[in-house]
């Protein structure tokens, strides 16, 4: 018996066993992290090395290969893709261990995912732990399987099963896995003893109908139609990506060609993959969505020193939508929920809809009820013993003062008040209580119990352990949470607001809203400005326009034009002005078939409303080309984007773009806002807004931020970068 063992990135070791009963190990290689290191390299090397003296030798009769530390394999180590290989290649290796004369089991504990599945799927058997999960995420990653999966798979599992698996790359348990066919056998106890009990089973046994790669690759009947089926429902859900559609060519492959055409094909597609721009955007977030968990903040609190304090019940103040959300997502986590609406009547409605919505997730999960931990009051004396309040009222700022004075003097000492506000100042709503140091924003988004996002927002009272204790909390309801700092808007509403305001502008010069939502969809966002306007209600930015004295009593005349010296655009005020709200009231910037549709379709009736408009105002329609209303749209944001870094409110690009791609569509793909502008490279970003501000001299959210140019000027160092160069005017204060 030959035992190889793989652990997941840490260190990589290799053992041999001789045989099973004297339990010699020898150490073969140790390494870094995986395959494409050269510590992989090595890793690789002594899976090669010792198979082939596990075949040699005649007193092994076969070979266990699992991981160390109780994980198998998380495949590649993504930061060495850029480095060059060395060491033996992975396919050819794998390609040896199906070919063996012994056999090989791979005993699956932890993870066994990418490469690491691949190298499992080239062994004869593999026995998996009941807690292990297997899948296929490369696609996640802007890659496909690339060391055979999309040959392997299919002929193990099917062709629609496969699909399925690889164009998502969803991880599936042992018991899925067992089901689907992927494993031969789950196990509760130790999964390499039940491996190496395995592998004594089948020793001698013929290794014919074990080996993937010789099996048909099962074709269903009417194969075009399915993959034609296939093909058009992941392109409309890819939204532009590439490695989704890629995977599918690659599957077809496997059933229209040989397996060793099916491998070439495999390699030809992951070979345009590897270098897209698309792979490094997604490896790009990867990474970003762990590193804001890492937060910090200008005052010097930090992830690492800050403690958080633990939660056991929380109390949410006003279940509107956003109130509902949240209780059932704490909830749902296992908090104690004390929830409160003082209306008796949608104190009752809302009980209604939480309940309704924890049965419906309870029933598509397969979980239990999450009913008893929540207790509904109309008091909010109710939250008298909780240790965190996550207030949800109308965005209303006396509104929430007024709150936050009572639950500063209900809660117990030490009650940690957070504020679901999308805007308002968070020290205003502070310097209500007895306590600003226990004050933070937690700003969830719509749905609140289906979004991913959080944004933390301290202010400059806040305690690290405030902020600790919020995303810690964010990260237990399974939320990305990032800690932000307090302005208007914080990351994500700050930046929209130059977004939407050059959507209006856009039209006001002559575009149309299907033409903007068009590029803007065409770029990956799921919806446009306007769609999206017309989903969220455009009562809503109406609102804060006309409490920031934005709207004037007669939008239709010239001045409605220029607010505080700048350029206006009262066209969304005109709207509301017309009842029309959007979806709810069925027209907005299009028109529904009823109140509450939901298909936008063009309508007449705001074409000529914009035909007046620009005729009544002087406005010449000139026609638009794409890249202008992409670059206006986007370069709008990004550079408020830039002026967010400058500003300290948020600690870097890859918090405003973990922001803007869980909380506001931008596609994944695409890295996030500021990972795109360093991919258009900074100086063309530059050059572009100087060109548009040129024109727009009234519109400030076109004049490039300093930062935007200091870092052009310094060569336009990689995003990984500019944290150096964003940091130091903190540090010399
Ligand atoms: C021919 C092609 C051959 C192979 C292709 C591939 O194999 S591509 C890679 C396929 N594998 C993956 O995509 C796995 C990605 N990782 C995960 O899904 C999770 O990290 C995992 C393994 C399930 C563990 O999850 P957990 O929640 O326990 O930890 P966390 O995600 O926070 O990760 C811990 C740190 O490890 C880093 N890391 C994880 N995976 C990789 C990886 N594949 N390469 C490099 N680094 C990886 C992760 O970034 C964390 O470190 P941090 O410093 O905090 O960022």
């Amino acid at each position: 018996m030959c035992r190889a063992s793989l652990p997941f990135s840490a260190t990589w070791k290799l053992y041999l066993e001789r045989n099973s009963r004297c339990n010699v190990f020898r150490r073969i290689g140790t390494a870094g992290s995986t395959w494409w290191s050269p510590q992989c390299a090595a890793v690789r090397q002594g899976i090669v090395d010792m198979m082939h003296r596990a075949l040699r030798e005649p007193e092994v009769k076969s070979v266990v290969i699992c991981g160390q530390d109780g994980k198998f394999c998380g495949g590649a180590d993504i930061r060495e893709f850029g480095a060059k290989m060395s060491g033996p290649p992975l396919v050819p290796m794998i390609h040896m261990i199906e070919a063996a004369a012994k056999p090989v089991v791979a005993a699956i504990e932890g993870v066994a995912l990418g490469g690491g599945l691949e190298l499992a799927l080239s062994c004869h058997y593999r026995i998996a732990h009941s807690k292990a999960r297997l899948g296929l995420p490369e696609v996640t990653l802007g890659l496909l399987p690339g060391a055979g999966g999309t040959q392997r798979l299919p002929r193990l599992i099917g062709v629609p099963a496969a699909l399925e698996l690889i164009t998502t790359g969803r991880h599936v348990t042992a018991a899925e896995a067992l089901q689907l066919g992927i494993v031969d056998e789950v196990t509760d106890q130790n999964a390499v003893d039940a491996a190496v009990k395995f592998a004594q089973s089948v020793e001698g046994k013929s290794l014919d109908a074990r080996r993937i790669g010789t099996f048909p690759c099962p074709r269903p009947p009417d194969l075009d139609a399915v993959f034609e089926k296939v093909m058009k429902e992941v392109r409309r859900s890819a939204r532009g990506a590439i490695a989704p559609v890629t995977c599918v060519q690659a599957v077809h492959a496997a059933v229209t060609l040989p397996y060793a055409k099916g491998m070439e094909r495999e390699r030809e597609l992951f070979s345009t993959l590897f270098t897209s721009g698309q792979a490094r955007a997604l490896q790009y977030y990867f990474f970003a969505q762990r590193a804001v968990s890492r937060w910090s903040t200008p005052s010097g609190a930090r992830w690492d020193t800050s403690k958080p304090r633990p939660v056991r019940k929380a109390a949410v103040i006003g279940l509107g939508t956003m109130g509902r959300g949240i209780s059932v997502s704490l909830a749902q986590a296992g908090f104690s929920v004390v929830a409160v609406e003082t209306q008796e009547k949608q104190l009752l409605e809302a009980k209604q809809a939480v309940s309704g919505m924890l049965e419906r997730d309870a029933k598509r999960r397969g979980a239990p009820l999450a009913h008893g931990n929540i207790k509904y009051s109309c008091s909010l004396k109710a939250a008298a013993d909780v240790d965190l309040v996550i207030e949800a009222v109308f965005e209303d700022m006396a509104l929430k003062k007024a709150i936050f004075r009572q639950l500063s003097a209900i809660c117990k000492p030490g009650t940690f008040l957070c504020s679901n506000t999308s805007a308002l100042d968070i020290d205003e709503l502070a310097s209500q209580t007895q306590s600003p140091e226990l004050v933070v924003g937690m700003h969830f988004f719509a749905p609140a119990h289906v979004m991913k996002l959080l944004e933390v927002v301290y202010g400059p009272r806040s305690s690290p352990e405030a902020v600790a204790t919020a995303m810690q909390m964010g990260k237990k309801i399974g939320k990305v949470s990032v800690a932000v700092g307090n302005c208007r808007g914080f990351v994500g509403n700050r930046m929209l607001k130059p977004y939407l305001e050059q959507a209006f502008f856009l039209l006001e010069e002559g575009a149309t809203p299907e033409q903007v939502d068009q590029v803007l969809e065409e770029f990956g966002f799921p919806m446009g400005v306007f769609k999206v306007s017309d989903l969220s209600g455009l009562d809503v930015g109406w609102k804060v326009r006309k409490a920031d004295g934005l709207v004037v009593p007669d939008s239709t005349g010239k001045s409605a034009r220029i607010q505080g010296g700048r350029r206006y655009s009262p066209l969304g005020d005109l709207l509301c002005e017309q009842g029309r709200f959007g979806q709810k009231t069925g027209r907005g910037w299009y028109q529904y078939d009823k109140p509450g549709g939901r298909v936008a379709k063009s309508d007449p009736w705001l074409h000529r409303f914009l035909e007046e408009y620009r005729a009544r105002h002087g406005l010449v329609a000139r026609r638009i080309d794409q890249q202008e209303v992409l670059e206006r749209c986007l370069y709008a944001l990004i550079n408020e984007g830039f002026q967010i870094l400058q500003d300290g409110i948020a600690a870097g690009p890859e918090d405003i773009d973990v922001i803007y791609v869980l909380g506001y569509g931008w596609p994944r793909h695409r890295g996030g806002p500021m990972f795109f502008a360093d991919m258009v490279g900074l100086d063309k970003v530059l050059d572009r807004l100087e060109r548009y501000h040129q024109l727009h001299p009234d519109v400030p959210g076109l004049k490039p931020c300093s930062l935007l140019r200091k870092l052009a000027a310094g060569g336009c160092p990689p995003i990984h970068r500019w944290r150096e160069v964003i940091q130091k005017p903190h540090s010399q204060l």
